[in-house]
């Protein structure tokens, strides 16, 4: 529960006088969502030993689609041995959808498909209940089969591997996309993973309809990339079809190896604006980065010390606010590093959907933006169109502190927002 909270004292007066930056707290301000494009997957979290994967033909950090019938032998073994510690609702998109709606109390619209008749206690039963109610689940798509089921098995180096038994996840119709719910969207998101869908199935054809009323509407289309064996079978499909759809590109550093045959992440992300707006590449114990542009009219430097990688002081402009490079007269890139918040937690229970909470901080910050452009237009911020209400460095903070709550728990979604303490992150960090 939200208490009343101190008012504020000041008022102005005469009215002309008010401030033009303050929201009007009288008119009911204009709400903002995002879409996003899910395959509905609830996880079955197992502690196991390296024998087990190989046993079960799977690939130790990748995600393995399995057929049934292996998907019930590796159930049955893993519920004999009692390895299961956990299940709960997953997904890249739905963790990512669902930590967006706990962190800014928006609302996330879910495309995807839902069993028709659910019983209460089933896989399907608790993925509903494992979601945040600001997920508008109105226009999941009803379908025959079951939900999928995502092993995520956790070997004892802390590597986490997943087995997807697909069910009918993948059966989401073009038909089921809104187009209307996109073109007013403060971005769409989708992850790589849907594109490995077999034949008859058309949750890619779906998301490249949606895709298509993204990019006609300028909302951004925002891509995260699953797994870096998923990206390795073809590098240049990838690179080309970010090129061509994608605004903001989300992956960790094997991912972005993958992509750009880059280690170095720094690297990795200047070789990835030349096809995409901003990234944000997640570096595990090492961090995480974003990068992107800024026309350099609108450049603002760091106050913090100038950081030298493979980029000379790659941090110099890392103030500024992440803009599209066709918006920017003249295009600077722009990079921003942040180490694990706090040095990480002293016990981490769990890594699983760390990336997907960076994500979804930073959605929350781009949905900001047009929240308050929707509601403030007048506002000086809005003078130049940029993607993102905070700087880059901003982002890397919040994305971080996010992905810190979610080590600190075992399912990948957040049960609750950040401390309101944290209104500003710099105080915790100096409070320690
Ligand atoms: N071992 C760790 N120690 C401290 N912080 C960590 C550690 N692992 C992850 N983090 C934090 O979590 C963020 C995201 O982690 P990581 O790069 O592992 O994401 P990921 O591989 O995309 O994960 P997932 O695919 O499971 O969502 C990092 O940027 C960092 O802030
Ligand atoms: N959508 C989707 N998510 C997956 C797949 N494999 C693993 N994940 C999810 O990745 C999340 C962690 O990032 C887990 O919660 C898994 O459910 C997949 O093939 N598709």
């Amino acid at each position: 529960m939200k208490f009343p909270g101190q008012r504020n004292q000041k008022h102005y007066f005469p009215v002309e006088a008010r401030d033009p930056e303050t929201l009007e707290p009288q008119i009911q301000p204009k709400r903002t969502h995002i879409c996003g494009i899910a395959q509905t997957l609830v996880d079955i979290e197992a502690r196991v030993d390296d024998e087990l994967i190989t046993r079960h033909n799977l690939v130790k950090g990748n995600s393995v689609l399995i057929n049934d019938d292996a998907a019930n032998a590796l159930y049955r073994e893993l519920k004999e041995r009692e390895l299961i510690v956990e299940e709960h609702a997953g997904g890249t998109i739905g963790n990512t959808l669902h930590n967006f709606a706990t962190l800014s109390n928006e609302r996330a619209v879910l495309f995807a498909v839902m069993e028709r008749q659910i019983e209460i206690g089933s896989y399907a039963y608790k993925y509903l209940s494992n979601t945040s109610s600001k997920v508008d689940v109105s226009y999941l798509q009803p379908v025959d089969g079951p939900i999928g089921r995502c092993f995520t098995l956790i070997t004892p180096c802390g590597e986490r591997s997943f087995a997807i038994s697909k069910g009918a996840m993948d059966k989401l119709e073009p038909s089921a996309i809104r187009p209307d719910l996109v073109r007013e969207a403060g971005a769409l998101v989708f992850a790589s993973y849907l594109m490995r869908s077999a034949d008859g199935d058309n949750i890619d054809q779906a998301a490249l309809v949606a895709m298509a009323e993204a990019k006609a509407n300028k909302v951004p289309v925002v891509l995260t990339l699953g797994t870096r064996f998923l990206i390795e079978q073809d590098p240049q499909f990838w690179r080309d079809f970010i090129a061509e759809h994608v605004t903001v590109l989300a992956m960790n550093e094997e991912e972005a190896e993958a992509l750009t045959g880059h280690r170095d992440p720094i690297k990795a992300c200047e070789a990835a604006l030349e096809w995409c707006d901003l990234v944000l590449c997640t570096v595990g114990p090492e961090g995480l980065y974003t990068a992107g542009y800024s026309d350099r009219l609108q450049l603002r430097e760091t106050e913090y010390e100038l950081r030298n990688g493979s980029v000379p002081a790659f941090n110099r402009y890392e103030f500024s606010r992440p803009m599209r490079r066709e918006d920017c007269a003249e295009p600077v890139k722009i990079y921003s590093h942040i180490a694990p918040y706090l040095g990480g937690p002293l016990a981490i229970l769990n890594t699983n959907g760390a990336g997907d909470g960076a994500l979804a901080a930073l959605l929350h910050d781009m949905a900001a933006n047009r929240y308050h452009k929707l509601n403030v237009p007048g506002s000086s911020k809005h003078a130049y169109d940029a993607l993102c209400y905070s700087s880059f460095s901003q982002i890397c903070k919040y994305a971080n502190r996010v992905s810190y709550e979610v080590l600190i728990q075992h399912s990948p979604r957040l049960s609750r927002a950040l401390p309101e303490r944290e209104d500003s992150l710099e105080e915790a960090y100096w409070e320690r």
